[in-house]
């Protein structure tokens, strides 16, 4: 397959008066022709930062980027007409209808206007169009966003966080709208939270975690390969189920409490859930492979999967192995 996107160990510094961040850590992430793929990372691990280098917004310190095989930032001129992209929220002049809007970023474009008849329908705003900006809800404005990106019939589509503010029908408008533009052959990178509806959307994906890629591939594939290691354990009736989560998590488990089970995370050998419990006179009645879901592997890989009683702080990523 021909990949559209290619980043090798992409390297980003920031410099402030408070010394220096690495943002980006030997970042690698392919992306081929025709898929949905999710851009997945926690807060604060590198995904803007990935996409304002990619397209020629922020210089990186060092590695290589390639867009449909054109090495950038170098060659961004003679790519960039085949690439829409909406990074961070774009800002309109409230006083501007959505057609006015697109008309004017057509002809800077030299893209015909019959085509913002086209991405107004695309993205549901129709009815809406002549309408002001400023009378918009959030989730509109969202999707004059996505209009906007998709005027010049980009190859390569890069969509961050498309989904915020949008209601569950929007989001699943949204769902369907990528999937018609990965039918039509086009390529889409869509970074965001919403685990759902990546795992829905997206045919491939690359997660990132402190400016690394911690995983990658089809989403089936992801999933798994960290199905053995998330495990559900029941305990005889009447145990304490939270004093033996204590117990665990004491040794580095991740543990998640459910009503009568709880899960354990990163179990790569549950023998030691059985041993440790077993120490403490506590007994397992029943311990089964979880099925993962992305959202858990993405805690998984990620380390952030919320503890009782701390409050995780952005940068603070937990160690993957535990219990040695
Ligand atoms: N201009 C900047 N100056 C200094 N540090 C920055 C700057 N921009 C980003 N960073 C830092 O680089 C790291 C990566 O930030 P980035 O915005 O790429 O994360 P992100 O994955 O997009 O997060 P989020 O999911 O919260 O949007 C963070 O620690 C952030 O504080």
């Amino acid at each position: 397959m021909e990949a559209v996107l290619e980043i090798a160990g992409l390297q980003k510094t920031y410099r402030s008066r408070k010394g220096v961040r690495r943002a980006l850590d030997g970042f690698d992430m392919v992306v081929e022709a025709g898929q949905v793929h999710g851009f997945l990372g926690p807060n604060g691990s590198g995904k803007t930062t990935t996409l304002r280098t990619l397209l020629g917004l922020i210089r990186p310190n060092g590695g290589r980027m390639a867009i449909l095989g054109r090495e950038v930032p170098e060659h961004l001129p003679a790519v960039a007409g085949q690439v829409g992209a909406i990074v961070e929220s774009p800002q309109f002049f409230g006083n501007f209808t959505a057609w006015d809007t697109l008309s004017l970023l057509a002809d800077a474009g030299g893209v015909r206007r019959q085509r913002v008849e086209a991405v107004l329908e695309l993205v549901g705003l129709r009815d809406r169009g002549k309408d002001r900006v400023r009378t918009y809800s959030l989730g509109m404005k969202q999707r004059l966003a996505v209009a906007s990106a998709l005027l010049k019939e980009p190859k390569l589509l890069i969509l961050d966080e498309p989904a915020n503010g949008l209601d569950p029908g929007g989001i699943r408008e949204m769902r369907t709208l990528m999937r018609t533009l990965s039918e039509s052959g086009m390529t889409v990178l869509l970074s965001s939270h919403i685990l759902g509806e990546i795992q829905l959307i997206c045919d491939s994906v690359t997660i990132i975690a402190a400016g690394k890629r911690v995983a990658t591939g089809s989403v089936a594939d992801v999933l798994a390969s960290h199905a053995s290691s998330s495990v559900r354990v029941r305990l005889e009736p009447g145990i304490d189920l939270l004093g033996a989560a204590e117990i665990l998590r004491a040794k580095g488990a991740q543990v998640d409490l459910g009503t009568d089970f709880f899960t354990v995370g990163n179990a790569n050998n549950p023998a030691q859930i059985t041993r440790i419990l077993a120490e403490s006179q506590i007994y397992v009645s029943e311990l089964t492979p979880a099925s993962a879901d992305l959202e858990s592997v993405f805690l998984e890989l990620t380390g952030t999967a919320p503890v009782d009683g701390q409050n995780r702080q952005v940068d603070q990523v937990a160690a993957a192995g535990w219990g040695q």
